[in-house]
C-alpha cells in the first residue's frame, strides 16, 4: 500500500471526565478526499485540532509521508503543510481580499493579488483581489479562506463543515474546487453531517461514535442509511406527519415594515408583512445577507423600532418593546449564534437555563433557586439528548451541535405561543436534526405558532406550512409548501420571481 500522506496511531484526547478521542487509528491516502463523520460530540473537531496543532494528544504519535511528527502549534503544521479552513470565518470586513491576505502573507499586493488570480483559475476560486470583504457573499469569503490557505501550498487541506454556511449553488462550486485540489495533489479532510455530499466527492471515510474510531469505508460504497445507522447507532427515526390543525390566532403580525439600520454594511428591509398563526409552522429562505440578521433582530426585540403598529405579537403592538417584555407575552426564541447570543460559554448550564428560564419558577423573590434551576437543566438535557457530564458542565465546553440541542430544548421548555428558531439543526447531526424538527412539528400539531428561518431548503419543506423567501430586505408572499417546488423558491432565493412580477 502507498504510504499515507499522514497517519495517526493510538491518539487519545480527554478534557477533565471526558474522553474526545480514544485510541484513534487513522490513515490519509496522498490526493485523496476523506470524511470524518460521526454524530455531535463524536470527537471531530477534536482530532482536527489535534492534526493543526491546536491541542496536543494526551498519548499516540503522528506520522506524515512515513516519518514521525509532533505538532506543537498550528504555525508549525502549516509548515509542514497542513492548512485548515475553519467554520467561522477570521476575515477583516473592512479591508479588501489582498489586504487580508497580506495578513499573514508576506509580499507585495499585485504580487499577492496575481498569486489570488492564479489560483483562482487554477482551482475556480474566482474572487476580486481588491473588493472589500463586507461586500462579498458566504461563498466568496470561503474561497478567499481557501485561496489563503493555499497560498501556503498545503499537502492536507482541512475543512470543518464547510458546507453548512453555504447555498446550494456554491456546494456545487466548493466540491468542483476540492476535486480539482485532490488531482492536484492535495489531499482533503472533510467534515460533514450530510451523507449525500459525502458520498458526491469523498474517497474515504472514517467513523467516529463517542470519541473511538466505529469503522473505515468506502462511502460510494453504502447507502445513506447505513452509513447513518453506523454514526449514530440507530435508525434515523421517521418525520412527524403534520396533521390538519384548526387555525388559530394571529400569534405573531407583521405588517408593511420599513426599517434602515444604522450598520452601513447592513441591509434595508422594505414592506416586510407575514403572519404566524397558532398551529402554523411559517419558513423564511433566502441565502443568508439578505436581511435575515436586521428581521431576525426585529422580531427578537433586540432592535426595537421607533414606530408603532408594525409588529405584533399575541395582538400587542411590540415594536417598541425590548426582549424581555416579548418574552413575557409568550415569545421564546432561539438565536443563529449559539455562544454569546443563544448561551453564555463561561457560565455552567444550569446558570444558562435561568437566563430564558427565569419564569418557570427557577427564581424565587428574585433569588435564583439553585436546585429548581438545576432540575431545569437536566431534564433539558435527558430530553433533548444532550451529551454532556450534567447541568454544571460549562456551556463553552459542549460541542456545538449539543450547545444547539440544549439551547432548542430549553426554549421549547418555556412552552411559547410563539416561537421563533433561526437555523433550528445548523451543526446537529442527522439523528438529532431530525428529533428536532419532530419536536417542532409536534409542538405545532398541539397548537403552537412557531417562525422558522433556515437556509436549507430541504428543511423548510419538511417543517413548514407556508414558506416565504427573503430577498434584498424584501420578502415575497407566502407560498403554500405542499403547492410548491423547490425551484420556485430558488427562483425567489436569487431575486429572478420577483424581477419577473415587477416586469
Ligand atoms: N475545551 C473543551 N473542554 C471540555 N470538553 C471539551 C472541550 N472541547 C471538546 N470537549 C468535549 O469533547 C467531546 C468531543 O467534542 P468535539 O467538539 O470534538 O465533537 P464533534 O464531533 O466535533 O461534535 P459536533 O458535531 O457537535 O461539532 C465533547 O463531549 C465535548 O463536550
Amino acid at each position: 500500500m502507498e504510504t499515507p500522506l499522514l497517519s495517526l496511531r493510538g491518539i487519545s484526547k480527554s478534557y477533565g471526565q471526558v474522553q474526545a478521542n480514544q485510541d484513534i487509528d487513522l490513515a490519509v491516502a496522498p490526493r485523496s478526499i476523506h470524511a470524518i463523520l460521526g454524530e455531535n460530540g463524536a470527537g471531530k473537531s477534536t482530532l482536527m485540532k489535534l492534526i493543526y496543532g491546536v491541542e496536543q494528544p494526551d498519548a499516540g504519535s503522528m506520522a506524515w509521508n512515513g516519518e514521525p511528527i509532533a505538532l506543537a502549534s498550528p504555525a508549525a503544521a502549516r509548515r509542514q503543510g497542513i492548512g485548515m479552513v475553519f467554520q467561522h470565518f477570521s476575515l477583516f470586513e473592512t479591508l479588501t481580499v489582498v489586504e487580508n491576505i497580506q495578513l499573514v502573507m508576506p509580499g507585495a499586493k499585485a504580487a499577492l493579488a496575481e498569486r489570488m488570480r492564479a489560483l483562482g483559475r487554477d482551482f475556480g476560486l474566482e474572487v476580486d483581489p481588491f473588493a472589500h470583504v463586507h461586500a462579498l457573499s458566504v461563498g466568496e469569503r470561503q474561497r478567499v479562506e481557501i485561496i489563503r490557505c493555499l497560498m501556503t501550498d498545503p499537502k492536507l487541506l482541512i475543512l470543518d463543515e464547510p458546507t453548512s454556511v453555504l447555498p446550494p449553488q456554491a456546494v456545487t462550486l466548493l466540491f468542483e474546487t476540492l476535486q480539482r485540489l485532490r488531482d492536484g495533489g492535495v489531499s482533503i479532510l472533510l467534515i460533514s453531517h450530510k451523507l449525500e455530499e459525502i458520498q458526491a466527492i469523498c474517497d474515504r471515510a472514517t467513523i467516529l461514535r463517542a470519541g473511538r474510531v466505529t469503522g473505515h469505508l468506502d462511502p460510494r460504497a453504502h447507502d445513506e442509511h447505513t452509513l447513518a445507522k453506523m454514526m449514530i447507532g440507530r435508525d434515523i427515526p421517521e418525520p412527524v406527519p403534520a396533521e390538519p390543525v384548526e387555525q388559530g390566532d394571529k400569534q405573531l403580525e407583521i405588517i408593511g415594515l420599513d426599517y434602515k439600520p444604522e450598520d452601513p454594511f447592513g441591509v434595508s428591509l422594505s414592506g416586510i408583512t407575514l403572519t404566524v398563526r397558532g398551529g402554523e409552522i411559517l419558513g423564511i429562505a433566502g441565502i443568508s445577507g439578505n436581511g435575515q440578521s436586521e428581521l431576525t433582530a426585529l422580531i427578537s426585540g433586540e432592535t426595537r423600532l421607533p414606530t408603532a403598529d408594525r409588529i405584533f405579537m399575541m395582538g400587542k403592538d411590540v415594536g417598541p418593546m425590548g426582549a424581555a417584555a416579548r418574552r413575557k407575552l409568550g415569545f421564546a426564541f432561539v438565536p443563529e449564534e449559539r455562544l454569546g447570543r443563544g448561551a453564555v460559554p463561561e457560565m455552567s448550564l444550569a446558570i444558562n437555563a435561568i437566563l430564558t428560564a427565569h419564569g418557570r419558577n427557577v427564581v424565587r423573590n428574585g433569588v435564583i433557586d439553585r436546585k429548581a434551576a438545576e432540575a431545569f437543566a437536566l431534564e433539558c438535557i435527558s430530553e433533548y439528548d444532550v451529551r454532556t457530564p450534567g447541568p454544571q458542565a460549562e456551556a463553552g465546553a459542549l460541542s456545538g451541535g449539543n450547545l444547539q440541542k440544549f439551547i432548542v430544548g430549553r426554549e421549547i421548555m418555556l412552552a411559547p405561543k410563539l416561537l421563533f428558531v433561526a437555523q433550528p439543526t445548523w451543526g446537529v447531526d442527522i439523528g438529532a436534526a431530525t428529533a428536532i424538527r419532530q419536536r417542532l412539528v409536534a409542538l405545532r400539531n398541539a397548537g403552537m405558532a412557531i417562525l422558522v428561518i433556515s437556509e436549507e431548503l430541504e428543511e423548510l419543506f419538511e417543517l413548514s406550512d407556508h414558506i416565504q423567501v427573503l430577498h434584498h430586505g424584501r420578502l415575497s408572499p407566502p407560498l403554500v409548501t405542499r403547492d410548491t417546488r423547490p425551484e420556485e423558491i430558488g427562483r425567489y432565493m436569487i431575486g429572478s420571481e420577483a424581477g419577473k412580477r415587477a416586469s
